[in-house]
């Protein structure tokens, strides 16, 4: 099954450098939702272990701090070079534990690999001040320094790439972290410590925990040596995460749900529109924070985008991601084909039109067909409710301010999309959006230079860019006095 990344699979914890098992010795099958078979086992660990990490990174991070800023960037740099010689053993890694095509696994891996990097740089980029003071006699210094050790909870979609936007930054700081991966997709978390240990990143810097997401996360949390949580995924969790990390007021940066708006204006460019939707709306097989979920289509050009946008959909191979040129691999688990299942029926049942698709493929296990519904009403649970599949609703609107007004009516706000060739509805209809991320003309905007994230309840925070560091970064004001000025 494994033809390259055998030596980076590992099966256990990596808490202070060592890889152990859990105490309890219980542990957790993962498995490959392409076939549902067995890949392996994690520890399935719980409060003991995470607090025996959260220790260990508090000690280490005493020493790690003062590191200086250039070698924590050379360290980075070299992680990022690891990534890179081992992407193929990585990607083959996480297309066995989450089912997403090799290219896209690949894609994901380099993305992992270009966050290191920029952190690399931007690690001897943080800069303070020296400001005028307002006293003859003192002196003003701000700087800035790592807030300490940081809870990292990851989800399963992006397994390496969501981690990379967390554990890039910590390091780049001078912070140490306790990583919570998403049990569905642990191997491609662990990896990053082998990884680590490869290219020298002392011992207790970077702390894995798999198993009991609740005890894990409460205890990260909860305990006070924990000064920061950085969370990928769902809002309710999200959400339970902040009300736990009041009782010790911890940093925070929260990358949580979506339900991005694609917005396609008459005067638009079809065939650019069109290949924008298949991008924003199958990568990952729907499975992305940033995939469309609602297509808002001008009446002049509604009948023309459905009808090639369902054309371009049936050609999309479906199959195992380790299969030659497949686009769309399995969802992540029964649990999300069947919500796919329920937003389809309940579309059904008030009227939406199924252009294509419309049911579970042929293959079978939670393969599901890229789907197209026409005549969608904000009646149907899809127009509030994330669906995280291969279904595409398309509404129909009239008027520019009708289209603006309907893409904000939801209580996200991460991406959207809108496709015009009007330069002045461009601005207005971009300064109308309240949303954290806009593409005007593009389906696929994520990159490291450009800060992530979300407003209303697809969190708070930066991730990725300039912005991205100081999430992980105390300002201090310093005043000088006693100088004999
Ligand atoms: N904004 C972003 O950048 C982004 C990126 C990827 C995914 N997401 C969102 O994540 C969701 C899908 O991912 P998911 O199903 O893994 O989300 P999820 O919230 O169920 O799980 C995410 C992580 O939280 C952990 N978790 C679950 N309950 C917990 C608890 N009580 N305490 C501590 N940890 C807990 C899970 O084990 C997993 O590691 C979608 O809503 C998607 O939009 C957002
Ligand atoms: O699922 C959310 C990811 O952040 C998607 S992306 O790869 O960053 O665009």
């Amino acid at each position: 099954m494994l033809q390259k990344s055998h030596h980076l699979k590992r099966e256990a914890n990596l808490i202070g450098g060592e890889w152990v098992a859990a105490g309890s010795g219980k542990t957790i099958e993962v498995t490959n939702p392409a076939n549902g078979e067995v890949i392996g086992t994690i520890p399935d660990a719980g409060v003991e272990e995470t607090r025996r990490a959260i220790a260990i990174a508090h000690e280490t991070f005493q020493t790690w701090r003062k590191t200086t800023a250039d070698e924590r960037a050379r360290l980075l740099r070299k992680l990022h070079d690891a990534f890179m010689d081992n992407q193929d053993a990585l990607a083959e890694l996480m297309t066995l534990e989450q089912g997403k095509p090799l290219a896209e696994a690949r894609a994901e891996i380099a993305q992992s690999a270009a966050q290191i990097l920029w952190f690399s740089e931007e690690a001897r980029r943080v800069y303070g001040d020296v400001i005028p003071s307002p006293w003859g006699d003192r002196r003003i210094m701000v700087t800035k320094e790592p807030v300490g050790v940081v809870g990292a909870i990851t989800p399963w979609n992006f397994p390496s790439s969501m981690l990379s936007r967390k554990i890039g930054p910590a390091l780049a700081a001078g912070c140490t972290v306790v990583v919570k991966p998403a049990v569905q997709t642990p191997y491609s978390a662990l990896a990053w410590g082998v990884l680590a240990e490869e290219i020298g990143i002392p011992k207790g810097v970077i702390n894995i925990v798999t198993g009991d997401a609740k005890a894990i996360g409460g205890e990260l949390t909860g305990n006070p040596l924990v000064r920061k949580i950085t969370f990928t995924g769902s809002t309710p969790v999200g959400k339970l995460l902040i009300k736990q990390s009041a009782d010790t007021v911890k940093k925070l940066s929260m990358e949580l749900g979506g339900n991005a708006p694609f917005l396609v204006f008459d005067d638009c460019d079809l065939d650019r529109a069109v290949t924008g939707a298949i991008a924003a709306k199958y990568r990952n097989a729907g499975q992305t924070c940033v995939c469309t979920n609602r297509f808002y289509v001008q009446s002049g050009i509604y009948d023309a985008f459905v009808e090639k946008f369902a054309q371009e959909s049936r050609k999309l191979k479906v199959g195992s991601g380790f299969d030659q040129g497949v686009q769309q691999g399995p969802l992540i688990d029964d649990k999300a084909l069947a919500k796919v299942e329920e937003l389809v029926g309940d579309a059904r049942d008030k009227g939406a039109k199924i252009v294509t698709g419309g049911k579970r493929h042929e293959l079978g296990g939670t393969f599901y067909e890229p789907t197209v519904i026409a005549d969608a009403t904000q009646e149907m649970r899809f127009a509030k409710e994330e669906i995280f599949g291969p279904v595409a609703p398309v509404f129909r609107f009239d008027k520019e301010e009708d289209a603006i007004r309907l893409a904000n009516d939801t209580e996200f706000g991460l991406a959207c999309y809108f496709y015009t060739q009007d330069l002045g509805r461009a601005f207005r209809v971009s300064e109308g959006l309240k949303y954290g991320m806009v593409g005007i003309n593009e389906g696929i905007i994520t990159t490291e230079v450009a800060p992530f994230g979300g407003v209303k309840e697809s969190g708070m925070g930066r991730e990725g860019s300039k912005y991205g560091l100081d999430e992980y970064l105390d300002v201090k004001y310093v005043c000088i006095g006693g100088l004999g000025l």
